[in-house]
Order: structure tokens, then C-alpha cells, then sequence
């Protein structure tokens, strides 16, 4: 596997990245942003973060407006950002280029309905393809993984964690879509991913995963309560409600004012990345 660098950059002492390679996951180009902070270097492999975006998202979103290297160049992490989809010649998107399903909105599944299942396979790329990209060519102590997201990210981080116990040290997510299959983003995608067998759908929601008996050691959460989709689309309430009934310890920060952008993300980013560092160091 050949990893085409498209930029670098010195930023904070460290280097930020942009890099691009051919995919056996989803049979396209994908491109990743990768932060490496200044204590890389002599051998050292440092402990890494993954974020994942949300709808409308590639890798240049959070890499251009989370705010993130800072932290990670003071706390020693490596921040890693996929994109959100696979794209490019071929890739099927929504019917009526709709932002909320096909590209850009990949929902960190693997697909089983065509015309998806073929392209549509981020949930390997993101827990079998990208972290072995990342272990070969960056300074990466792979036994020290966290991850997070935003919104369809923050879905993605969660189900991700707890389908595969043992893989994140830590997760933590900004405005996550708590219970897809309770939503429209969750079941328009779910059922245009996965089809319309709503028993596949629970593998696919962090409520009804917990509700199933998967588990976290602890949870992060930050949600605005002036965000336009916290109702509707988010409902952080049904997974305090889950966590609270399987005894795992969420902190569910409302935060007063925020709405669903990066101004909102970007102003906790560092609490986020301070509260993986913490676990992420000691083990
Ligand atoms: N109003 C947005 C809805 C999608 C949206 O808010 N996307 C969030 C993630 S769910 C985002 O991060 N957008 C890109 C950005 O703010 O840079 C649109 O129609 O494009």
C-alpha cells in the first residue's frame, strides 16, 4: 500500500498532514488527515486519537476548524481524521443528492444492500484498514487508542467502541446521534445501508447496543442545547437513559448556548482530548 502525502505543514511544533491512498476497503481513493505532535521522534510511539465527522464532512472540516493540535502537541497525541464517506468514480450517492445519506454520510457501516454494499465499508476502513496505514507509517503505539466524533461521527465512535470491546481505551463524542434507529438521519441511513431488517439496525445504535449488554468503562459527552438537531435528530436523553440503567458512567455535559458547529466543538475540543489523555496514559 502506497500512502501519497498531499501536504504537510509544521503547525504547533508538530507536523499536520494530509495523506491519500488506494483503499481495499471501499475500493476508492481515501484521504485522512494526521496530526503528529512534537514529542514524536527517537523512537517514541505516542498514544493516538481517532475523530470521526459528521454529515456533510470530509477530513478538512475538524483538521481546519477543531482546534485540536494545540492539546495534542502539549498532551503527546496523535489525531487522526478520515473522511466520512468513500467518493469518487462509481460511488452511488443518495437518489436526490440528499446531504443526509451516500456521500458524506457514510454512518461508519459496512453496507449490505446494493448499490451500497460494494463502496460503502467504513466501518472496516475505520476499525481494520486505517489503523494499519496508520501503525506503518506514523510513530503510533497502536495498544493506546482512543476515539470520538461529531453528530454521525459521535454514533460512529460509540457503536464502534462498544461493537469491539477492548479496541478504544477511551470515546467520547460532541452531539452524537444517540439512537439511530429513533431518528430520521438513523433510519433513513440504516435502512438504505442494512435494508429493513430492524434486528440488524440495534449492532448499529449505541442505545440499543448498551441496552444489549455492551458496555464502556466511561463516556464523554458534550451537547449544546441551542443546537437545531438536539431533539429531533440527537436525544441525548435516551442514551443518559441507557447508561444510567447499565450503570456505565456517562458525563452528559448540556452546555448552555452551543449549537452543532465547529465554534461549538472546537471550545471543548481540549477537555475532550485532556479526558482521553488520562486514559489513554495510564493503563
Ligand atoms: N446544515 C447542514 C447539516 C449538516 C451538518 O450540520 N453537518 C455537521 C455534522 S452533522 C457538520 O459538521 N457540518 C460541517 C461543518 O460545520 O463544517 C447542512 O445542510 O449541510
Amino acid at each position: 500500500m502506497t500512502l501519497e502525502t498531499l501536504s504537510t505543514s509544521k503547525s504547533h511544533g508538530g507536523v499536520q498532514g494530509v495523506y491519500r491512498h488506494a483503499s481495499a476497503a471501499t475500493g476508492t481513493d481515501m484521504t485522512f488527515s494526521v496530526f503528529v505532535p512534537p514529542q514524536a521522534g527517537a523512537g517514541a510511539k505516542l498514544p493516538v486519537v481517532f475523530y470521526l465527522s459528521g454529515l456533510t464532512c470530509t477530513h478538512a472540516n475538524v483538521t481546519e476548524k477543531g482546534e485540536y493540535r494545540r492539546a495534542c502537541a502539549e498532551l503527546g497525541l496523535i489525531f487522526v481524521a478520515p473522511d466520512t464517506s468513500p467518493r469518487g468514480e462509481g460511488v452511488p450517492d443518495d437518489p436526490d443528492g440528499a446531504y443526509d445519506f451516500g456521500l458524506g454520510a457514510g454512518f461508519y457501516v459496512d453496507a449490505t444492500v446494493e448499490p451500497f454494499a460494494r463502496h460503502y465499508r467504513m466501518a472496516s476502513y475505520i476499525l481494520e484498514e486505517l489503523p494499519g496505514i496508520i501503525e506503518a507509517n506514523f510513530p503510533a503505539d497502536m495498544g493506546a487508542q482512543a476515539i470520538m466524533g461529531h453528530s454521525m461521527g459521535g454514533h460512529g465512535a460509540l457503536t464502534l467502541a462498544l461493537a469491539n470491546p477492548g479496541r478504544y481505551r477511551s470515546v467520547s463524542a460532541f452531539a452524537p446521534i444517540s439512537s439511530p434507529i429513533n431518528c430520521p438521519w438513523g433510519v433513513k441511513a440504516l435502512g438504505g445501508y442494512l435494508g429493513e431488517d430492524r434486528a440488524q439496525w440495534r449492532r448499529h445504535d449505541a442505545t440499543a447496543l448498551i441496552e444489549d449488554g455492551a458496555r464502556l468503562d466511561a463516556l464523554l459527552v458534550d451537547q449544546g442545547d441551542a443546537d437545531p438537531f438536539l431533539a429531533e435528530q440527537l436525544k441525548p436523553e435516551l442514551l443518559e437513559k441507557a447508561c444510567r440503567a447499565a450503570g456505565i458512567p456517562l458525563a452528559l455535559r448540556m452546555q448552555p448556548g452551543y449549537d452543532h458547529s465547529y465554534y461549538f466543538i472546537s471550545t471543548f475540543m481540549a477537555d475532550h482530548l485532556r479526558w482521553h489523555a488520562e486514559r489513554l496514559r495510564f493503563r
